[in-house]
């Protein structure tokens, strides 16, 4: 059974048809990737598994179970969890504090007991932080677990909102654009990281990205979207070289060799 099933779905805002029939899926521990040009529809197929918008038409399920039509708050309790385009942090609190108030969501915190300061308040406090530092050490950011959100570079951001997820215990992890603002090299290290995760959790992932060279590393089947449409779809190295997908992008024709495609940062 899939872990994630989207079938037909479609959405429009006045005239522009922003999702046009469009049907993926995820499996179990796979890294599915979706790509595409600006204005594609990726950030809004997201919205529309994650609840934010409500397709037109179309079919969403989880697991078997249909979720089209769950607010937001009951597609995250299911296990989808998303990290945003745009980095949702709160920026005046340090990165270990942003990971234990993640946690908050998904422990069964007694408010009085929280007032009151009791043992077993110090216990759990003491436990969610354990569990923020073993996320950020697997993350790569113990050297910044103190310091300010709003104080870090972007490409440390977009890490500090994975780990964050994380700390939700999702087991489908939605990320929009995870190596948005970083260079190839920490590009490729975000990608090494994301193959660790899937391997210590066994969660699901689905990407957004525009680096080609890291969808390509790591995903398992790629979807390319352009004008809201699936264009192609497939295993990476056959989507990033297919005809269509090279002229969307660059409105080039296909290049001979795949591997002249993988050093570019676009396709
Ligand atoms: N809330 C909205 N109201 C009106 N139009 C919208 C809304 N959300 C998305 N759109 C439109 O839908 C189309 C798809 O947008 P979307 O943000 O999904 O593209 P994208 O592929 O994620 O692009 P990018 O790579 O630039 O983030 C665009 O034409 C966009 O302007």
């Amino acid at each position: 059974m899939s872990v994630l099933e989207v079938r037909n779905l479609n959405i429009q805002f006045g005239g522009v048809r922003a999702l046009d029939h469009v049907s993926m899926e995820a499996g179990e521990w796979e890294i599915v990737g979706i790509i595409g040009p600006n204005g594609a529809g990726k950030t809004t197929l997201f919205n529309c598994i994650t609840g934010f918008y409500r397709p037109n038409k179309g079919k969403i399920r989880y697991r078997g179970k249909p979720i089209t039509r769950l607010p937001v708050h009951k597609r995250t309790a299911l296990g989808i969890g998303r990290t945003f385009q745009n980095v949702g942090l709160v920026k005046n609190t340090t990165v270990a504090e942003n990971l234990v108030t993640a946690q908050h969501l998904e422990t069964n915190y007694d408010p009085w007991a929280g007032m009151l300061g009791g043992p077993a308040t110090f216990a759990e406090e003491a436990r969610l932080r354990e569990r923020a530092d073993q996320l950020l050490e697997l993350m790569d950011l113990s050297d910044v677990a103190e310091a300010r959100v709003a104080d870090l570079p972007y490409g440390v951001l977009k890490r500090v909102e994975i780990a964050t997820v994380l700390a939700t215990d999702p087991d489908l992890l939605l990320l929009d654009e995870p190596g948005s603002g970083m260079g190839p090299e920490e590009a490729h290290a975000l990608g090494d990281t994301l193959l660790e995760l899937r391997k210590e959790f066994g969660i699901t992932i689905v990407m957004i990205d525009h680096h080609v060279p890291l969808v390509t590393q790591v995903s398992d089947y790629v979807y390319c979207l352009n004008f809201g449409e699936v264009l192609a779809e497939g295993r990476p190295d056959v989507v990033r070289n297919h005809p269509e997908v090279v002229r969307a992008y660059l409105g080039e024709e296909p290049v001979e060799d795949p591997a002249d495609v993988a050093s570019e940062e676009y396709v």
